[in-house]
């Protein structure tokens, strides 16, 4: 590829639930006013029945030519020559199987978040990976979002709020979990449900987003080690409301909280970045992405940065995966595989207090 073209890339999408419905509509998506780094074809899809194959593509791509092909299973995806990276948008439960597959055709891939159950599954995959030479990204598309960018800029370059020493954020959403069945996802500890697993990772996220030094560049490890106190509400087993503390050596904190809503209203989520010249207040979001946050200064007047999304914003990290896998690169610079283990290792830690543990937990 020349270096001034654009890189194209062939995405085979592994089950037809929400996020994957989420996932094609913005690969799809008119983009210009958001840049877009890259070409995305959707060239296959596969699901656990080739009808549901069929349903998702008539309602969420019916326009796309040419048309993806639709296999009744995941096999036909991971098989598949003409596919280069594999989207993975099961249950947690089953991430660390779809990736061992897919790794073991020699295929790339982006899975979901949490990228699997717990920290040791997580080492297996990417062990595997290592072992056959593929690229492998966690979807925690939060750390693509320019509007994270320009944080990481103000806070740990700019020093924009002087030195940073805390960070409070929440993340509720109302699930519904009363209506469920216990054959959801959301229920059901053997698929991994676990609002922890589901949400509570991005107030997590936004904890280190807003404490430590982004990763990248020199910056190539996740190395600090927090502290972490956490406790849960559960039913059934399940952890609905999560409450974490992170504590850093020289004192920073990060205050993590979420909910699924059961009997809890649940208001918008927040996150507030505390240094001791100011303050980032990124305020009422929902469904995880904020689209502006504010700049409170001591002396100065508040300052408002807002930032264009079309669609949901999925296809940051899909552009940052089509530059990786188009470089050679075989892993992330921003959500590198020692990040992803290190999250997996504080959400271990975080379920071993709370008390909330699944049938594959060894
Ligand atoms: N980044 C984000 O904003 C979001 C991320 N997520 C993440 O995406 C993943 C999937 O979540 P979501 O799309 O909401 O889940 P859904 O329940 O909506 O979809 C999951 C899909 O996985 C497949 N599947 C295979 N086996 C099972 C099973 N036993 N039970 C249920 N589904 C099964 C099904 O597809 P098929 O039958 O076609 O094979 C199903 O449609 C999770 O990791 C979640 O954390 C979810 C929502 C938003
Ligand atoms: O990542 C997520 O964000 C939106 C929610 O609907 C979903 O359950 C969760 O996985």
């Amino acid at each position: 590829m020349p270096s001034n073209e654009k890189p194209t890339l062939r995405w085979g999408i592994v089950a037809t639930g929400l996020i994957s419905s989420w996932f094609v509509a913005d690969l799809i998506i008119e983009r210009e006013d958001t840049a877009p780094e890259a070409n995305h074809i959707i060239q296959a899809v596969g699901s656990s029945s080739l009808d549901k194959g069929k349903a998702f593509v008539a309602q969420h791509l019916p326009t796309v030519s040419p048309a993806p092909t639709i296999y009744g299973s995941y096999e036909g995806v991971y098989a598949d020559p003409n596919v280069e990276v594999v989207y993975i948008g099961t249950p947690h439960a089953f991430h660390k199987k779809n990736c061992l597959d897919a790794i073991s055709h020699g295929k790339n891939i982006l899975c979901e978040k949490a990228f699997t159950l717990n920290a040791s599954e997580t080492k297996e995959v990417l062990d595997a990976a290592k072992a056959k030479g593929v690229f492998v990204m966690e979807a925690m598309w939060t750390r693509f979002f320019p509007l994270v960018k320009t944080i990481q800029k103000l806070v740990h370059e700019e020093k924009a709020i002087g030195r940073v020493h805390r960070v409070l954020c929440d993340f509720a959403m109302d699930q519904g979990l009363e209506s469920k069945g216990s054959e959801s996802r959301l229920k059901n500890l053997s698929l991994g449900a676990s609002t922890l697993l589901d949400i509570g990772i991005y107030p997590l996220t936004w904890g280190i987003i807003g404490l430590e030094q982004p990763l990248g560049g020199a910056n190539k490890e996740a190395s600090e080690k927090p502290k972490i106190l956490a406790t849960s509400k559960l039913s059934d087993g399940v952890d609905v409301a999560t409450s974490i503390i992170l504590q850093y050596p020289d004192g920073r904190q990060a205050i993590t909280t979420s909910h699924s809503g059961t009997g809890m209203k649940t208001p918008p989520s927040f996150c507030r970045i505390e240094g001791s010249e100011g303050t980032i207040v990124v305020d009422g979001f929902t469904a995880s992405v904020p689209s502006s946050f504010v700049l409170q200064k001591r002396g100065k007047e508040d300052k408002k940065f807002t930032f264009e999304r079309p669609g949901k914003g999925f296809y940051w990290e899909a552009d940052a995966v089509a530059l990786d896998i188009a470089a050679g690169r075989k892993e992330s610079e921003r959500m590198p595989w020692a990040e992803t283990i290190r999250v997996m290792e504080l959400l271990d830690e975080a379920r071993r207090q709370g008390g909330v543990s699944f049938p594959q937990d060894v």
